[in-house]
């Protein structure tokens, strides 16, 4: 899923941009696959830089210091919809009305229908085959409806409150109006996160943040994290901020996998740890596993887990069964995420290339696996074989995320 920075700096002298791309890099685990960032300098004019990579590679300091003015919007992209093209690297932009920039985490299920109405109705260019985009052009659409020469808190409320009745699907979004301010909002179903927080500048007033997870917040000092509401939007200019309720409450639906792979573990989403959620798996799965090693009259020598994500989970569950717990896989710190690489011959590849089984750990056991989660079976698959191959007596794989049925 992707990651999504919004920030606005107090001190109109300062660049946000080198924080910005800090944030973005904590937001990394959510998005490998491409990076942007929008910032808006003196007369609200925008400074653009995004490209496939990661946050290191493209952010460099001659990026940054391109990357004029106080307030921007940053994005990690993981794509869902569309394809890998570096022109679907985000935060997009129009230029009609006022000059939005937007960055967004989620997926839409109405786009055949959307594209038909920006297309038909609304004659606005669609230039890629991202979802994104069309959010954008929707929301500038309801905007341009105002035609205003200069708009207030009370249009954007009401333009991204229609949106949220033509849009169906996810979407978190963090966006930006030239020389206005910075908005964030969130689906009616909370699918996907977004929080806001705030600091003290060293010149008096205020700093605020807008991000995916917590962890940002926490990172650069900023204190008061609170989640966007599902259906709820948030303006932040130079001199207010303005919450509304633009859309009903709907039933609330956050993505289980956030809490399951997706998050950070020292991430709070909506006052629930991450961390906590992952040991509340872990204890749940040792019961199930107990039952299972009963029913099958099994035996387990050792819990090992696949890392990353499911270290929190497998120690807890290890813990509770009173078994060892060993780190039987080490990882190679610089292969990043394999569930969220692009093609499955490059995740297939980089499974191998991210873990390898210690044979002591291994040989002559009855071992205990457990992930996570196993979404197309690719890491399981490759991590059965090399525990295998290290000589274990028998391999059990136990997953934190039960089958869908
Ligand atoms: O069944 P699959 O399609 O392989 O997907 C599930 C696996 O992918 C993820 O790991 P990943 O390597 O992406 O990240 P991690 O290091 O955070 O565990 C997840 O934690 C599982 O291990
Ligand atoms: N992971 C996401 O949130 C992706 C956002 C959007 N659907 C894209 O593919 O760019
Ligand atoms: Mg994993």
């Amino acid at each position: 899923m992707c990651g999504i920075l919004g920030l606005l700096l107090h001190d109109p002298s300062i660049d946000a941009a080198p924080e910005i791309a800090e944030g973005l890099s904590l937001l990394q685990h959510r998005g490998q696959d491409a990076c942007g960032i929008v910032t808006c300098g003196p007369k609200g004019r925008f400074y653009q830089c995004k490209a496939n990579g990661m946050v290191r590679d493209i952010f460099d300091a001659s990026a940054l210091s391109r990357l004029v003015g106080a307030m921007g919007v940053g994005h990690v992209r993981y794509p869902t919809a569309g394809s890998f093209n570096n022109a679907e690297a985000q935060p997009f932009y129009v230029n009609s009305p006022y000059g939005i920039v937007f960055a967004h985490n989620g997926n839409l299920i109405n786009t055949a229908s959307l594209l038909q109405f920006l297309d038909a109705e609304a004659h606005r260019h669609i230039n890629t085959s991202s979802d994104s985009e069309l959010l954008l052009n929707i929301f500038a659409n309801n905007l341009q409806q105002t035609g205003k020469f200069r708009i207030n808190e009370d249009d954007l409320f009401t333009a991204i409150g229609l949106m949220m009745k033509q849009c169906k699907g996810a979407y978190a979004c963090v966006a930006m109006l030239a020389g206005f301010g910075i908005i964030a909002f969130r689906d009616p179903n909370g699918i996907r996160p977004v929080g806001m927080a705030s600091r003290n500048a060293a010149t008096g007033g205020k700093d605020y943040i807008f991000a995916s997870e917590s962890v940002v917040a926490d990172a650069s000092g900023f204190v008061d994290w609170e989640d966007v509401k599902p259906g709820e939007a948030i303006i932040i200019t130079r001199s207010s901020i303005s919450r509304r309720q633009v859309a009903p409450p709907a039933t609330f639906a956050p993505d289980i996998f956030e809490y399951v792979y997706f998050a950070r573990p020292d991430s709070v989403l909506d006052g629930v740890s991450v961390y906590r959620s992952r040991m509340a798996m872990g204890d749940a799965l040792a019961d199930e596993v107990k039952r299972v090693l009963e029913e099958h009259n099994l035996t387990v020598d050792v819990v090992i887990p696949v890392p990353d994500t499911s270290r929190v989970a497998a120690l807890n569950l290890a813990q509770k069964l009173q078994l060892p717990y060993r780190e039987g896989f080490i990882k190679n710190r610089y292969v990043g995420r394999t569930f969220i690489m692009p093609g499955q011959q490059m995740r297939k590849k980089n499974v191998r290339r991210k873990l390898n089984a210690m044979a002591l750990e291994f040989a002559n056991k009855n071992v205990l696996l457990v992930d996570d989660s196993i979404v197309r079976g690719t890491t399981s698959r490759e991590i059965i074989q090399m525990a295998k191959d290290v000589g274990a007596k028998k391999v059990i794989v136990a997953s934190c995320a039960p089958p869908i049925r």
